[in-house]
């Protein structure tokens, strides 16, 4: 494995703050990965990007970008990585390609090469039809294509992407996540900064989760979700035929690899008065408790009416690890 981003024992305290934004942060990026930082509002995700792409200087701790050292090595660090923010920040005097080429010529890229490659970036990002388009004339999936092309024009290694489909709208969105997802293949490294957790869990190959400038967990978004306690559940209405929900709700929960049995609400005017709905937390796989579920009722000669299986997401994990208070 070869490490893009190596974050060691990452403290920043901003000036007159009486806490530390990021404190004692430490993780690593292979390089090809895909890995989202993921944190609530002021967990300290920006300062620590900051940090990564020499724009702020830490505290304490150490930073490698491909095996250079941030602190030590800033402007060989700088050609190594390249940031999409999530604010336009394009030049309003230049067209669509001249953003690029002028990008370039600043990293120094060959004149055949940056007209060669902005031509190329242009079309993959499906801007071909656009290269003399003002800024001001782009939609904001094409303005953010634009970005990543430009940013990718001088070869980063690691490319920090911020929320980078915030207010596109389906079509463009899967564009731009389908484009993500070539990076991989190029061996690109993306360190994904999103509060969008369906984007998170779809893109990236892990994810790390902070809070309080502290590095809570990282791993694959699926064994996250796998190793959230009763992440499985079962919704079964049923019709109790003389029993109380209660007792259904007892008999179910005697039943080995079932946590918990929670009454729910029929949605407004849906579902006969007569049946009752029931969520089961479930530990475990749930299609294993299929067959002792369905024998239990069986037994007591309670009629399913309906059943679906649920699986949870990444954002519960994220709520199960940074809890359900605003910051
Ligand atoms: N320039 C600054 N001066 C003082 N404090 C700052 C500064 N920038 C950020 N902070 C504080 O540092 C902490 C971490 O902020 P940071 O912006 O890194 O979090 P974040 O995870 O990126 O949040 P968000 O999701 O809202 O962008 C917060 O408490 C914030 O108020």
């Amino acid at each position: 494995m070869t490490t893009a981003v190596d974050v060691a024992d990452l403290v920043k305290r901003y000036p007159k703050s009486r806490n530390n934004a990021v404190d004692g942060l430490s993780f690593r990026v292979r390089r090809g990965e895909i890995f989202g930082l993921l944190g609530p509002n002021g967990a300290g995700k920006t300062t620590t990007v900051g940090v990564l792409t020499t724009r702020i200087v830490p505290t304490s701790g150490k930073v490698e970008i491909g095996g250079i050292d941030v602190g030590r090595n800033p402007v060989a660090a700088k050609t190594k990585v390249a940031v999409v923010p999530q604010r336009v920040n394009l030049d309003r005097s230049l067209n669509a390609r001249q953003n690029l080429l002028f990008h370039a010529t600043y990293h120094g890229v060959g004149r055949s090469t940056r007209h060669a490659l902005a031509d190329e970036l242009l079309d993959r990002m499906g801007l071909a039809g656009k290269a003399k388009a003002r800024v001001d004339d782009l939609s904001g999936g094409q303005s953010q294509r634009l970005m990543i092309a430009r940013a990718l024009i001088h070869h980063p290694e690691v490319l920090f992407l911020d929320e980078p489909a915030t207010g596109l709208d389906p079509q463009a969105r899967l564009f731009l996540h389908d484009r993500i997802a070539d990076l991989r293949s190029e061996g690109i490294t993306v360190v994904l900064t999103t509060h969008d957790m369906d984007e998170a869990e779809k893109l990236s190959d892990r994810v790390g989760i902070v809070d309080h400038g502290r590095m809570l967990t990282v791993d694959t978004p699926s064994e996250l979700i796998r190793s959230l306690p009763g992440s499985g559940t079962m919704d079964v209405t049923v019709r109790p035929s003389g029993r109380t929900p209660e007792a259904t709700s007892d008999a179910l929960a005697g039943i080995p690899g079932i946590r918990h049995v929670e009454r729910l609400e029929h949605p407004s005017g849906a579902g006969a008065p007569d049946e009752t709905r029931l969520r089961l937390y479930v530990a475990g796989e749930t299609t294993e408790l299929l067959g002792p579920v369905a024998a239990r009722l069986h037994e007591r000669a309670v009629t399913v009416t309906d059943l679906a299986l649920g699986s949870a997401s990444l954002e519960d994990v994220f709520i199960d690890l940074t809890g359900r208070d605003m910051r």
